[in-house]
């Protein structure tokens, strides 16, 4: 029977890193996660104890601190992508590498002389993702966002659906809908201005969320992903995994009360699970990418 290594990857997973501005006394702040990862020839490491090869999971943490040091952090998308080139170019066992970063956002904090220069406020949960896949000479990013909470008082509809022995659900045409968008989009190529497209990106799928009637929850995420393709030429597909967090009217009428749409209980679970690509028909093939990008369909 024979038997050989498969797939691998290796590396040091949620490097926390801070990194401060300080240039003048408006200070800045960039609060990333990275996972360092590398693929290439590491039979030997695998199948042997032979650590000739092994760049340590030890030194691509520090090669991260340096590297915010000496180049500083700036998009999370420039930053991976320097990451994974250096350990492709430096290393000749170093096939590959998959750059993964979080991005967590602060926003001044407020005062009342104006946003202050050197505090700051988590305000929500938030976050900005980029996963880059180095291959040899081939880079594909895949950014996105999580943890983006949007909510409508109306504009949405859900009826049609089949009514079997099992459905108490009532139609109905005015409901509340809210999620918290997950998305992951890929790009074409790499030359891109990272930070002016995931703000457009960000903004568009805020807006389509506001401005569309929906009739279901899946439609809205059509309509979204659709938005950002039709804007953004460069972006070949996106993924979502949204839930539908449900508001259900209360029934206020043991107490003699109507309830015309304004008393809602806010189910935390269950909740519908909604996930959808929109995609380019002619996008270039995305290869493996997503087989690491976990969460989506
Ligand atoms: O937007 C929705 N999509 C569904 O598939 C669904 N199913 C359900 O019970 N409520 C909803 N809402």
């Amino acid at each position: 029977m024979a038997i050989r290594l498969g797939d691998n990857q290796y590396g040091k997973a949620e490097v926390r890193l801070v990194h401060i501005n300080r240039d003048t006394d408006v200070h800045t702040i960039k609060d990333v996660n990275v996972t360092s990862q590398l693929r290439g020839d590491f039979e030997a490491v695998h199948t042997k104890g032979d650590n000739a090869h092994c760049v340590a999971t030890d030194t691509q943490k520090n090669t991260v601190y340096a590297f915010a040091r000496k180049y500083g952090v700036g998009a999370i998308e420039d930053f991976a992508l320097r990451l994974a080139r250096y350990h492709v170019d430096t290393f000749e066992q170093v096939h590959g590498a998959r750059q993964e970063i979080e991005e967590y956002t602060w926003t001044r904090a407020a005062t009342a002389e104006g946003p202050h220069n050197h505090s700051f406020v988590r305000d929500g949960r938030e976050t900005r993702t980029t996963v880059v896949v180095k291959d040899g000479a081939e880079e594909t990013v895949i950014s996105g966002l999580e943890g983006l909470t949007v909510l409508k008082t109306t504009d949405s509809e859900f009826h049609g659906f089949p009514r079997t022995e099992y459905t108490t659900l009532a139609e109905t045409t005015d409901r509340v809908m809210a999620t918290d968008v997950k998305a992951r989009w890929r790009y074409i190529g790499t030359d891109i201005d990272w930070d002016k497209t995931y703000a457009s990106i960000r903004a568009i799928l805020i807006e389509t969320f506001a401005n569309h009637h929906s009739l279901a929850l899946q439609q809205t995420l059509w309509e979204m992903g659709k938005a950002v393709l039709e804007a953004h030429p460069e972006v070949a597909e996106i993924k979502f995994s949204c839930p539908n967090k449900h508001h259900f009217v209360v029934d206020l009428s043991p107490f003699g009360l109507d309830n015309p749409n304004e008393v809602f209980f806010a189910s935390d679970r269950s909740y519908g699970k909604i996930e959808a690509t929109i995609e380019r028909d002619d996008a270039p093939a995305a290869g493996r990418v997503w087989e690491t990008v976990p969460g989506f369909i």
